[in-house]
């Protein structure tokens, strides 16, 4: 069921002056208020998607519909997107107030009520305290709210977020993790966040499509693509999981599937890693195969093993997923 505002992309292709394919005849569509996470590896094109989407970059082929709408040949301004860019790019020289106004102000809203509107989007952002600063006088997070609050201000169907979180510390990126989600939530709007980061999009996305080599490798819920990879590639790119050639084919097991046992491959242990709530184990198997289990730390340290002793692996059929790649 197509509804609200989703938003499409109908073999969409972006070839670069020079002949680089960045995007390959990509189809998907994206739900309306859905969190969704573009995720892959550095040049795969999820930021040369993105920008198609918001307008800053021409497709070469293909069409790119919101609300049934083509809106392939429109401006940025026209879409119903906006773009939160990695840098988040606000005038030296404006306040925080002005700066988040400053959409309104091009339109020709008159100033009491792009201030009005303006102060609506600091306060949804928590930075209503700072608004006569100059962005030189934010930390990184907080000019980072206001980046985001200058982008919403257009009221756009779909938020664009490139690499939103890369530039902020550790601690601070989980925390404006959480923020985006509650945002997106609040709002109900849909957020395309690009991101080569797993854990990243596994915290935020209800939906995640990963890319590589210009196209689309796997595309669903954070759930079904971490626990049920299709491809090596994706297996191996969402990590926690070993890529085994067994008989039968080719599949992936998540490493914490994997538990030692009296009965099972055998397999010589070669690193043991303390991490915390678990141990990471690995042991090389018949065929020079390296397999990780990922092992509860009461239950490894009951029997504890180390590099060069002898074991078994065992792991549950089910837990088994066929690779088609
Ligand atoms: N303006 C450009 N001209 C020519 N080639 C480009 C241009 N922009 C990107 N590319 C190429 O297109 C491919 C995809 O780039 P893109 O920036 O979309 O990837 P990405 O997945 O966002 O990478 P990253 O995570 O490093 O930002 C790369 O091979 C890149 O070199």
């Amino acid at each position: 069921m197509r509804g609200g505002h989703d938003l499409e992309l109908v073999h969409v292709t972006k070839r670069y002056a020079g002949g680089a394919v960045a995007v390959a005849d990509v189809s998907h569509l994206f739900r309306a208020g859905s969190y969704v996470c573009l995720l892959g590896p550095s040049g795969c094109g999820k930021s040369s998607t993105l920008r198609m989407i918001a307008g800053h970059e021409a497709i070469t082929e293909g069409s790119i519909l919101l609300s049934g709408k083509d809106v392939s040949a429109l401006p940025p301004a026209q879409r119903g997107t906006a773009m939160m860019f990695q840098s988040y790019a606000l005038f030296p020289h404006l306040s925080v107030a002005e700066n988040v106004a400053f959409s309104l102000k091009m339109k020709g809203v008159d100033k009491a009520a792009r201030m009005r509107r303006a102060g609506e989007m600091l306060e949804l952002v928590d930075m209503t305290a700072l608004a006569a600063r100059l962005p030189a006088q934010l930390s990184g997070g907080q000019q980072q709210r206001v980046a985001l609050a200058r982008a919403l201000i257009t009221d756009p169907q779909v938020l664009l977020l490139d690499e939103p979180l890369s530039a902020l510390d550790p601690f601070l990126r989980i925390r404006m993790r959480a923020e985006l989600k509650r945002l997106q939530r609040e709002l109900g709007i849909s957020f395309i966040h690009v991101t080569h980061g797993q854990d990243e999009a596994l915290a935020l996305a209800d939906e995640i499509v990963v890319m590589n080599s210009a196209r689309i490798e796997q595309a669903g819920s954070a759930r079904d693509v971490f626990n049920a990879p299709q491809t090596e590639f994706v297996a191996r790119f969402m990590g926690g999981h070993n890529v085994l050639a067994l008989p039968q084919g080719r599949f992936a097991i998540r490493a914490d599937a994997v538990r030692l046992a009296a009965q099972g491959a055998e397999a010589v242990v070669t690193s043991v890693e303390f991490q915390g709530a678990h141990v990471a184990l690995t042991a090389r198997a018949a065929g020079d195969q390296d397999i990780l289990a990922l092992i509860p730390e009461e239950q490894f340290f009951a029997d504890p093993k180390s590099p060069g002793d002898a074991v078994r692996l065992a792991w549950d059929e089910g837990r088994l997923h066929r690779l088609s790649a």
